[in-house]
């Protein structure tokens, strides 16, 4: 049982560079809050003695500094001018199984291929029913290796049309980048689910999740995989020619649906994503939440002469946290942005809690409270999301002990109210505070022992990404609203297909 959403993976491509390898991981260093389970790159060569095209690869389990701590490896033994790299977040296939840790490489009658795939496959049931009955045996238990079957069963003739053919075959949400002998192609799927860009470093381009993978390695952001995009990068794109780009077709009464929850909470503020950057759309939710829910009709004590304090829940709310402040202050609200929480960064997000007891030694564990900013003060509580309400509770509980007025808990989002299925591990659906207390806010306020709880509504949402991102494409709001804009398919338990 997992206690809250999982990220999203990172991936990373480079095509036609000496240190392929190297930026690939750095790129998956500045990717990490992505995927903390596992990671891996793929690199691919001519090797001059054995007369063939090589892929090495390196991946294991934990985090890229971890996985990769031996440097001479990117000069050893991932060698080669072409790279692609995963930080792994399961949402199809045990975390524990060695065989999902991506990129996933293999052979066949059309040379070498790897994949690296975030986001999750809407028909993986279908697909995979269907090779059974075929007689595939399958090397992982993971949605992503059924791309590489529909690959290498496609009857088209050439490499590139095997691999089109494959992508028509799939549904739901893929960025993905792969690596044949002698090509880097990024695609994104019709409906945009989960970002993708391309940037260029020394002349070469490169692919990634989020910006803050090109800014670690000084590459310069060109522009975003559209939606529905195939950009096949060979070796001669960027000095001689540019890449070739086909375009996939959204499923028949879909739209773009670029996932709304990437702004809320899941990529880095430095980012750019879906075409703007994260900081200036998750500052703007914040402004949305002062509108809806101004700090004159929040705070109900009288402090005297101290104003009402603003904290954030360290780091993913600071954000929109000081959106918030300001616009308050816009308004002519008296109120201050304070540090109330200091939070241990050796602690991660994937931090191991299995049980009640255990889950408030993580808080503990993740945070304190500055209790001389708190004592006697109106206190109000900017997150970005409230999912099973467990990070609430207890930081509520903390900052009670400090002694504060009052202690309300606004929050950047909607509740969340359904699973995802396009690449995000939520808790089962009766886990999530909003279902355990029947969508009662008052209730809810009651269970994480607040004065006052106060969400962003989905409309105050959606229009204040829309605001903030001007460019016309569609947002999918389905764990908000569960309007699933992609019919899903699944029936498929994540670890239904393990062996052990
Ligand atoms: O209601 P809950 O089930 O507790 O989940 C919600 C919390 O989880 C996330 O933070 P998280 O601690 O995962 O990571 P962060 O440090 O990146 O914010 C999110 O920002 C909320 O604080
Ligand atoms: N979070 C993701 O994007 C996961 C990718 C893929 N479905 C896996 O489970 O490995
Ligand atoms: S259901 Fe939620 S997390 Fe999943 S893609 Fe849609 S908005 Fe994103
Ligand atoms: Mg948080």
């Amino acid at each position: 049982m997992i206690d809250k959403p999982r990220d999203y993976c990172g991936i990373f491509g480079i095509q036609n560079h000496p240190d392929a390898a190297l930026l690939s991981y750095y790129g998956l260093h500045a990717l990490q809050h992505r995927g903390q389970e596992s990671a891996g790159i793929v690199t691919s060569y001519f090797d001059e003695e054995k007369k063939r095209w090589v892929m090495p690869a390196h991946r294991d389990f934990g985090l890229v500094l971890k996985v990769f701590d031996d440097q001479k490896m990117f000069k050893n033994e991932l060698k080669g001018r072409a790279a692609i790299g995963h930080n792994r977040y399961s949402t199809t296939g045990a975390a524990r199984n060695p065989a999902n840790i991506q990129p996933f490489r293999v052979h066949y009658h059309k040379g070498n291929i790897a994949i690296g795939h975030n986001g999750n496959l809407a028909n993986a049931q279908q697909l995979r029913n269907r090779f059974r009955q075929e007689g595939v045996l399958f090397q992982s238990t993971s949605d992503t290796e059924l791309i590489l079957h529909l690959i290498s069963h496609s009857q088209k003739a050439t490499q590139i049309e095997q691999v089109l053919d494959a992508l028509e075959q799939i549904e739901g949400a893929y960025s993905l980048v792969m690596l044949t002998d002698d090509k880097l192609i990024a695609v994104r799927d019709p409906n945009g689910f989960r970002p993708l860009a391309l940037g260029k470093v020394d002349g070469s381009y490169c692919i990634a999740s989020e910006t803050c993978a090109f800014d670690i390695i000084d590459a310069e952001y060109i522009r975003d995989i559209d939606p529905g995009e195939v950009l096949v990068i060979d070796q001669e794109a960027g000095s001689d020619s540019e890449p070739d780009s086909y375009h996939l077709e959204p499923e028949y009464g879909t739209d773009t649906s670029q996932c709304i929850f990437e702004y809320v909470y899941f990529s880095r503020p430095d980012s750019k994503i879906f075409g703007e950057n994260v900081d200036k759309v998750r500052r703007n939710l914040g402004k949305h939440l002062a509108k809806e829910h101004p700090i004159s009709e929040v705070v109900r004590r009288d402090t005297g002469d101290t104003k009402p304090i603003v904290i954030s829940v360290p780091d993913s709310s600071n954000t929109a946290a000081l959106g918030y402040v300001h616009e308050n202050q816009k308004l002519g609200y008296e109120c201050k942005f304070e540090i109330g929480l200091i939070r241990n960064h050796y602690v991660g997000r994937t931090f191991i809690s299995p049980g009640q007891k255990s889950r408030e030694q993580k808080v503990r564990t993740k945070f304190n409270t500055v209790k001389g900013v708190i004592e006697g003060r109106s206190v109000i509580i900017v997150d970005d999301s409230i999912v099973r309400g467990t990070t609430s509770r207890y930081l509520v509980n903390m900052i009670r002990q400090a002694n504060p007025a009052e202690v309300h808990f606004l929050v950047s989002s909607p509740p969340v109210i359904g699973p995802c299925f396009y690449g995000l591990d939520f808790p089962d659906p009766k886990e999530l505070i909003a279902n355990r207390y029947g969508r009662d806010i008052d209730a809810m306020a009651r269970e994480i022992g607040v004065d006052s709880l106060r969400y962003l509504s989905a409309k105050g949402l959606v229009e204040a990404v829309r605001e903030s991102n001007p460019s016309s494409g569609g947002y999918c709001t389905a764990c908000f609203t569960e309007d699933y804009p992609v019919p899903v398919n699944f029936g498929i338990g994540k670890e239904e297909n393990e062996i052990v």
